[in-house]
């Protein structure tokens, strides 16, 4: 893994943009993976005050709440457009579908999108439990896409969002680990001290499926993006 240490999130989505660029640069039909939260906000900012074009690309998000509806203020969905697609449109954008009448159905179609689209930058936040997409700990690191029961830390952290704690989802569709496993390259963005502890158990605890992130250690282009405040309790 390679660890680029920042002065705040607002230099930390600058050097994102960097890599959104190179990929771009590289290949107008380049295949993003994406992801919401508050922690890619100031990537999705540099990104829309940018000249890059996205109109021949794709973009594959990480996850969904199950329930919402897609025109719900906390929906992913509505969060891209908000954030990043009604400035900068893909060709395509495809995330799952929280409203989907068969479960096993939607699955089964956000794979094959992942199977027809190999991810060549995906970007990832990391839970305060280190989650990455929706895969809590515990979660096999071979998964594919599945549904999700939220953990209670998760929803805690989440409630911020909502008007009422009771109002977070229980449930959420997220690619599995395999599959973000499969992007070319990953880059993880991590602000903030709330952060610091599942820094370290992914960058230096053991591969383990109590800490969802160590999974990355496995993947040979992994560029970890930190502040001061998350890199803390790294080992200098
Ligand atoms: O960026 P935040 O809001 O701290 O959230 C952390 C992670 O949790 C999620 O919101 C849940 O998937 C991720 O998208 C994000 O990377």
């Amino acid at each position: 893994m390679k660890i680029s240490i920042v002065k705040d999130k607002n230099q930390g989505g600058q050097l994102a943009y960097n890599f959104f660029k190179e990929e771009l640069d590289r290949n107008s039909q380049a295949v993003f993976g994406l992801a919401t939260g508050s922690t890619p906000l100031t990537t999705y900012e540099v990104l829309v005050r940018s000249d890059l074009d996205f109109s021949n690309s794709i973009s594959i998000n990480l996850d969904e709440y199950v329930g919402l509806a897609a025109d719900h203020p906390q929906s992913y969905k509505h969060y891209m457009w908000k954030n990043l697609f009604q400035y900068k449109p893909f060709q395509h954008s495809y995330l799952p579908d929280g409203e989907a009448a068969d479960e096993k159905s939607e699955i089964s179609r956000y794979d094959s999108i992942l199977e027809k689209n190999p991810i060549d930058l995906q970007l990832l936040g990391i839970g305060r439990n280190g989650h990455i997409g929706f895969n809590e700990p515990g979660t096999s690191f071979n998964l594919k896409t599945h549904k999700v029961e939220l953990t209670e830390s998760t929803i805690a952290a989440n409630a911020r969002f909502f008007d009422e704690v009771r109002d977070v989802p229980r449930y959420a569709y997220s690619m599995g680990i395999g599959s973000i496993l499969k992007s070319k390259r990953i880059i993880l963005e991590a602000f903030g001290a709330s952060k610091a502890q599942a820094v370290k158990d992914m960058i230096e605890g053991p591969v383990s499926q109590q800490c969802p992130a160590s999974a990355l250690q496995t993947h040979s282009d992994v560029t970890v993006i930190l502040d001061e405040a998350a890199a803390q309790k790294l080992n200098k």
